[in-house]
């Protein structure tokens, strides 16, 4: 994907790092400003094929993220040694995958904020969590703690369903006080999930997290919220429509988790609904692709020369080569969607869905900085007179979003190991063209 950003595709080593339209060397503090703050419990997943007897045995409610005691922890990791069932062993956490792909993607600085263990040892779950993290994700700022951090049982069955047992360790000490403000202010993004809201008493990540997002939204930091998982929304949906809509710019679902917000099965008129709430919307349906949805000012729309789709919402991507915005700085607003198939009708065979979701946003991020990027070097690029949220149309970025997701699934873990190529080999030109 061709981008304005870090990325030098041409040279390994910049011959010329200067602005070939100011002629300027480009100010390299306006490079280093541009990141984007994630707030993860951190993880690591430990990832086993088990069947459905197994999951009944340890009182796993498949599909679900739940959380288990250190006594059922203990037995059942002991199960998957003794039956060698462990695939591997591999930084996780949603947010903290989601910067990590990101960091790959865009060859930029993510900051993830969490907890660290203080003593940490070769071979230990921190000293993994760090070695499988790219060095472009700045993990200057966890706080550290004195005990483990978590771990995620992500036990995979025959139909590839995946269901999550989290031993939480220390993962939700992150206190309030190290939330650094100006960093959240300064920021492209400020990135949260609702997994944050699972606590228990004593623990200190809800108010950290809640007290990052107000700091963004004092800021005009956008907040990007994903989801998690439908079951936590479907305990409070009335929750977490408010937080929503008092806090969210950005609200990142799959399907299922959409209906447990929206009450609405189908996902377009599900995100449709979101947008009474949020300014853009990122919907996932698995085989189905992905849906966006967002606002454009009335003078900024522009029309898709694709075939024109209805769903429930009749011609609903005719504005789908727009760029979205935020609704406070649309005049005239108006709604625009979009739908993607998956990139090539899917991978041939499937190795793990686990973690598509978080790469198609972590895409989507990407162009959101892209174009933080390109205001800051090229200021008066006509480009900017649209107050746009996004370098690319909603289109390109549900195209670049599929392509993200199709990487993950034909690997095993939720994690990008490169960037994608410039050019796709396999692809028309035409298909990124517009
Ligand atoms: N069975 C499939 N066939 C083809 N593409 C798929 C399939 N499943 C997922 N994808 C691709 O991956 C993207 C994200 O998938 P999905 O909706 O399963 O995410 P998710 O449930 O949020 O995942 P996670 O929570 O594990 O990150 C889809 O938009 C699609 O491009
Ligand atoms: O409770 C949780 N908190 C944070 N991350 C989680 C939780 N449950 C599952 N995942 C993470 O979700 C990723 C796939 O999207 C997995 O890598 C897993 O680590």
């Amino acid at each position: 994907m061709k981008f304005p950003g870090r990325r030098q595709h041409r040279h390994y080593f910049p011959v010329d790092n200067k602005n070939p339209l100011t002629n300027q060397v480009n100010p390299s503090s306006n490079a280093t400003q541009n990141y984007i703050v994630g707030i993860d419990q951190v993880l690591v997943d430990i990832e086993a094929k088990v069947d459905q007897a197994f999951l009944d045995e340890f009182d796993l409610h498949r599909g679900m993220s739940q959380v288990i005691s250190d006594e059922v922890t203990q037995r059942l990791y002991q199960r998957l040694k003794d039956e060698s069932l462990i695939n591997y062993e591999f930084a996780g956490g949603t947010i903290g995958n989601t910067m990590h792909n990101y960091s790959v993607l865009a060859d930029d600085r993510s900051v993830l904020l969490g907890v660290m263990s203080k003593d940490i040892h070769v071979g230990d779950y921190a000293y993994r969590f760090i070695s499988n993290t790219s060095s472009r994700v700045d993990l200057n700022y966890l706080q550290s703690v004195d005990g483990p951090i978590g771990r995620c049982f992500t036990l995979i069955d025959d139909t590839g369903e995946r269901t999550f047992g989290i031993n939480a360790g220390l993962i939700n000490r992150l206190h309030p006080d190290s939330i650094d403000e100006s960093l959240i202010a300064g920021a492209s993004a400020l990135v949260i999930s609702s997994y944050l809201m699972r606590t228990q008493p004593g623990d200190t990540m809800t108010e950290a997290a809640v007290k990052a997002v107000k700091c963004a939204n004092a800021a005009g930091v956008p907040v990007v919220l994903t989801l998690g998982t439908r079951f936590l929304i479907e305990e409070e949906p009335e929750f977490w429509r408010d937080f929503v809509h008092k806090y969210v710019n950005i609200l990142t679902m799959n399907e299922e988790e959409a209906l447990a917000i929206t009450g609405i099965e189908d996902p377009l008129l599900a995100a449709n609904k979101c947008l009474d709430w949020v300014d853009m919307v990122i919907c996932t349906a698995g085989k189905d692709g992905l849906y966006l949805a967002g606002y454009v000012d009335e003078v900024f729309k522009r029309e898709s020369e694709y075939p024109l789709l209805s769903g429930e919402i009749h011609e609903f991507n005719r504005y789908e080569y727009s760029r979205p915005m935020l609704l406070n700085d649309c005049k005239e607003p108006m709604r625009i969607y979009t739908h993607s198939a998956p990139y090539m009708g899917g991978p041939e065979s499937i190795k793990n869905t686990n973690g598509a979701g978080d790469a198609a946003l972590a895409a989507i991020l990407h162009d959101l900085s892209a174009n933080v990027y390109h205001k800051n070097t090229v200021a008066n690029s006509s480009k900017h007179e649209q107050p746009a949220l996004t370098y690319s149309s909603l289109s390109q970025m549900s195209k670049y979003a599929n392509r993200a997701s199709y990487e993950v699934l034909v690997q095993h873990s939720p994690r990008l190991s490169r960037g994608l190529p410039e050019r796709e080999d396999s692809l028309d030109q035409a298909y990124w063209a517009q």
